[in-house]
């Protein structure tokens, strides 16, 4: 989708209310949202980018899983299938939103954990370079595994500082990477002003000075286009409970580049990531492909939502074309920028993210220094967006769950509580 496609200029003589009837009414995607649970009080959830609903296939998934696997199948389970879970959903979260062929994503750890077992393997596989490339705006995790292995191993971080729109540029990567560079780690979508870094150019420069590159995809995947192969990414990870709706603390996936793998070490080694776990031989050796990166029993039980979720993030694509989910999600952050200007600007209120839609990703955040008193009573009438420090709304529309008519119920909702809290104060 082009910008000129993107933002239609709004028609301010129709209600929001009407306009985003007619947005939900012209969505290929609409029927989506019933495939997920509804929950009894919200009537905006406005943080997909912090936790996911659940789908309606995974409530049935995770009931099903205890009985026919679990009390069943019981310690067969792993023969029969759990032990291949991490790379044979790796490999479907590469296929459906890494843009990645088989063979390179697993599902591991935390984010942070994966984020420290690549980042240890990146920077012992770069001797004599002794500097990282990280941005102030990183998510807080991103920053401090670094700042740790910093102190461990003896490195310097280089911080950058976003730009003005709150994002890191290829020129800027440019101007701080050399020959000391040994790895670049920024996230590919901002956590909090949605910033959407161009990876692909940030990877070439990076390269270029003879470093790797990692990406953080938390608020990437399954909301805009990742093409880790065609971008020649090194490495990579991020969360599965946001846009891959994988539940509470489910676990993130990692990706190492097929030609890289066996040149690195990650730092934990357990048995899971062995070459022959079941031997339970004297001495580690870690497994020749991507397995390596794993490290202790994998959470089978976490591992089970994100599979519907990436069900229905393939129909989508089957049903309305590869771009129609980068599409909705355009248009709902158009959307609610539209109304951000229309009702919330005039009270002070400041966007956060980009303009461009070419350079935003899927939320939108808005300043305000009222945010942190408004956000409690917003959440009491079933509106839920985030807050972020220090005054930031944050706005997390999913593609396939969020309709319009929650996004205007919502900014109207914050429009009415920040009125209401500028009287009282
Ligand atoms: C950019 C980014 N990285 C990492 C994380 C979190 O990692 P973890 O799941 O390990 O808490 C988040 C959100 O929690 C995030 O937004
Ligand atoms: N994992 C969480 C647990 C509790 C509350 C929020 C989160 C988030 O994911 C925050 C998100 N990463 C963010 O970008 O702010």
């Amino acid at each position: 989708m082009t910008s000129s496609q993107a933002s239609p200029p709004t028609d301010r003589t129709r209600t929001p209310a009407r306009r985003a009837a007619a947005l939900d009414a012209a969505d290929p995607l609409a029927r989506f949202r019933d495939e997920f649970m509804p929950s009894d009080d919200v009537v905006a959830y406005l943080d997909g980018n912090s936790l996911g609903r659940p789908t309606r296939a995974s409530a049935e998934r995770l009931a099903r899983f205890t009985t026919e696997q679990w009390a069943s199948r019981l310690i067969r389970g792993w023969d029969e299938s759990w032990y291949e879970l991490p790379l044979a959903i790796g490999d479907r979260i590469g296929q459906t939103v890494l843009g990645a062929a088989p063979g390179q994503t697993f599902v591991g750890d935390s984010t942070t954990v994966i984020l420290y077992k690549l980042v240890r393997a990146a920077l012992d596989a770069r001797p004599g370079r002794t500097e990282i490339v990280v941005d102030t705006g990183n998510f807080p995790t991103d920053r401090f595994v670094l700042q740790g292995i910093a102190a461990e191993r003896g490195a310097t971080l280089r911080w950058l500082a976003p730009g003005p729109d709150a994002g890191v540029t290829p020129d800027e990567v440019a101007g701080v990477v050399g020959p000391q560079t040994a790895l670049v780690v920024l996230s590919h979508v901002a956590y909090r002003s949605g910033f959407l870094a161009d990876a692909g150019t940030i990877t070439r420069v990076a390269h270029d000075a003879g470093a790797l590159v990692l990406w953080d995809l938390c608020h990437s995947a399954g909301a805009v286009p990742v093409a880790l192969d065609a971008w020649d990414v090194d490495l990579a990870a991020g969360c599965t409970y946001k846009y891959l709706n994988g539940g509470p603390g489910s676990p993130a996936f990692g990706y190492v580049r097929a030609d890289l793998q066996t040149a690195l070490t990650q730092p934990i080694q357990g048995w899971m990531g062995s070459d022959a776990p079941f031997e339970m031989g004297p001495e580690y050796a870690p497994h020749t492909g991507v397995r390596r990166f794993l490290s202790g029993t994998p959470a089978v039980v976490g591992m089970l939502a994100m599979q519907d979720m990436l069900d229905l993030l393939d129909e989508a694509g089957n049903v309305a074309g590869a771009d129609a989910v980068r599409d909705k999600s355009v248009r709902l952050t158009t959307f609610a920028l539209d109304l951000v200007d229309e009702l919330l600007v005039p009270l002070g209120v400041r966007v956060a993210s980009p303009r461009d839609p070419a350079r935003r990703g899927g939320h939108v955040t808005i300043d305000h220094a009222a945010f942190e008193r408004v956000i409690p009573r917003l959440w009491a009438q079933g509106v839920v967006p985030d807050f972020r420090r220090p005054d930031g709304l944050r706005l997390g529309l999913s593609p396939l769950s969020t309709s319009f008519a929650e996004v205007q119920v919502g900014v109207e909702a914050i429009r009415a509580a920040l009125l209401d809290e500028t009287a009282s104060a």
